[in-house]
């Protein structure tokens, strides 16, 4: 239903004229039946006019068939599109700590798996439609070449399709525990890419990785999808034998309980015999649905729900406005708290409550040890993680869901996490490219790297060069608040001094305020503040 809906969404005009048609392809293929039947018995009524009729209403089969497949081809299509586009959109639009919550694996595995399952259900539609179409055009026929036999044969297929449904339910369960596997295979499959370097260097490692993680989760996943396909298997079969049950009875037990005409009996055989190809259609798109049903309650559970498309206000990326210039960043009385699991889950790490000021234009370090929650703060400060309790406030401007994308259009970042792309993508290309060449030169890039159109050359790059690459896109990004996080820990001595004692104050003079995330001690009096946490807590502000 939930997969109808989403049909109906994406293109409703196209499904009602595929509707039509695939109705118009019922009733012209029960209107061959039937003139097939009557020619059998010689009918009197149709006579010289049977040839004609059979012509037009072949070749009306022939379109119908033809209009209904293409539209529902279309509509598939496109609601698969939209699909995908939103829940791209809804995953760009999700708070950060939700996306965490669901990890990298359980994103992916949907985006393909899941993606992938609802995509095979909407291009088993265009068949299925037909079929049904087909289906009820038959019993049209047959509840009108008798009422009583139409009720008798209504009643066989309400059992078999009640006990079909039964099984078929006892199949989604294992579909829905294979799919979850699916989400640890993904988890396995990202150990397999990011760890491969390891995994080739330690064959210990390597052999307990796939004997003891991959190869027992694929192993599940294969079992229970092999069980739910077992069981869809048998309850198809179990299908074919209660049509050949029906056939019989029509045959040889109902004529002689109520005396039914030989037209109206081989109407009836000849029309079910018809319907075994349909049938079996209907019976073998039913796996796919079921598993289309499990994707779609894995991306609900998800929370991304595909009901309801997200304010483009929170896709935007021309937002600044409406935020002035400011003078004051505060946090006021500011918490963040990790759990082990869910929210329900202890608590492992809070952050705050923090009450701290920032002045425009000041370079601040945040120090301290491993964990101690510089990288939490600098994702509470640019608003990636919404605060638990207590308020941001930019001068007196409260920072709350109205506001917040645009105050995040406030700060370029490079964190040590950082992602690179490998265009300019959403700057306006024109006005960058004579600052580029500068750039790459000043970023002792530009015996490596080149912009070209508005790509770089290349990406391949060694981290440090690739941090430079980063640091190059914020540049251009010219935003009024920086934000380097560990940016310096992977340059030479000789650039990361140059970083510290040049860049930074460069970037002051043109009026930013730059968070600076360091263990760097040596540069510590550089900045115009510093910050630094213990546990969460700050430990020193000056
Ligand atoms: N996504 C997360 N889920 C759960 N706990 C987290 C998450 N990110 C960080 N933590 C925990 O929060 C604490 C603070 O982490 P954070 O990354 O802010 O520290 P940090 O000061 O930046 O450390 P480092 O100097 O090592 O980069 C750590 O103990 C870490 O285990």
């Amino acid at each position: 239903m939930k997969l109808f809906r989403i049909l109906l969404r994406a293109a409703w005009k196209t499904v009602i004229g595929a509707a039509i048609a695939g109705l118009l392809n019922g009733i012209s293929t029960a209107g061959l039946i039937a003139l097939i039947n009557g020619a059998l018995h010689h009918s009197q009524v149709l006579g010289a006019f049977l040839p004609w009729a059979f012509l037009g209403l072949a070749l009306l089969l022939l379109l119908t068939h033809f209009a209904s497949q293409v539209l529902l081809v279309r509509a598939a299509q496109q609601a698969l599109l939209e699909m995908r586009l939103l829940l791209s959109r809804r995953i760009l639009a999700s708070p950060l700590r939700q996306l965490e919550g669901i990890g990298t694996a359980q994103l992916l595995a949907t985006l393909t798996d899941d993606v992938d399952a609802v995509s095979r259900s909407f291009s088993a539609l265009p068949n299925l439609f037909n079929a049904i179409a087909i289906v009820l055009g038959c019993l049209l026929y047959m509840g009108w070449l008798s009422p009583i036999l139409f009720f008798a044969l209504v009643a066989l297929i309400g059992i078999g399709t009640s006990s079909y449904l039964f099984l078929a339910s006892k199949a989604r369960r294992f579909l829905k525990r294979a799919r979850d596997e699916q989400d640890h295979l993904f988890q396995h499959f990202r150990t397999l890419t990011e760890g491969n370097k390891e995994l080739k260097l330690n064959q210990n490692r390597r052999v307990a990785f796939i004997n003891e993680d991959l190869q027992p989760t694929a192993e599940i996943t294969r079992q229970q999808n092999q069980l739910g396909f077992t069981v869809f298997a048998i309850a198809a079969s179990w299908g074919q034998l209660l049509l050949f049950v029906t056939i019989g009875f029509f045959l040889f037990t109902l004529p002689h309980i109520l005396g039914v005409s030989s037209t109206v009996l081989s109407g009836y055989v000849l029309t079910i015999i018809y319907l075994m190809l349909p049938m079996q259609q209907v019976i073998d798109a039913i796996p796919i649905f079921s598993r289309a049903s499990v994707a779609l309650s894995k991306v609900e559970s998800l929370q991304l729900t595909l009901a309801d498309s997200p304010q483009d206000s929170q896709l935007s990326t021309h937002e600044t406005d409406g935020l002035k210039p400011w003078q004051k960043l505060q946090l006021v009385g500011v918490t963040h708290s990790y759990h082990s699991g869910g929210a329900e889950q202890p608590i492992t790490f809070t952050l705050g409550p923090l009450y701290l000021e920032f002045a425009a234009g000041e370079i601040i370090f945040i120090v301290g040890g491993n964990g101690s929650g510089k990288s939490t703060l600098a994702k509470i400060i640019t608003g990636l993680y919404v605060p638990e309790s207590g308020d941001i406030f930019l001068d007196a401007l409260k920072i709350d869901d109205r506001n917040r994308e645009a105050y995040r259009q406030q700060f370029a970042t490079v964190f040590s996490d950082f992602y690179l792309f490998d265009r300019l993508l959403g700057l306006e290309p024109s006005h960058l490219v004579e600052q580029v060449p500068q750039y790459l030169e000043r970023l002792r890039l530009s015996h490596k790297v080149t912009l070209q159109g508005d790509r770089f050359s290349t990406t391949n790059l060694s981290q440090g060069e690739r941090k430079r690459l980063g640091l190059l896109t914020a540049y251009l990004e010219d935003r009024p608040v920086y934000v380097f996080d560990e940016w310096a820990a992977d340059q030479d001595p000789l650039f990361r001094d140059f970083f510290y004692r040049k860049l930074l104050p460069e970037l002051k003079e043109r009026g930013k305020t730059i968070f600076v995330i360091s263990h760097d001690d040596r540069y510590f009096d550089l900045g115009d503040r510093l910050i630094k946490l213990d546990y969460g807590q700050v430990a020193v502000a000056h």
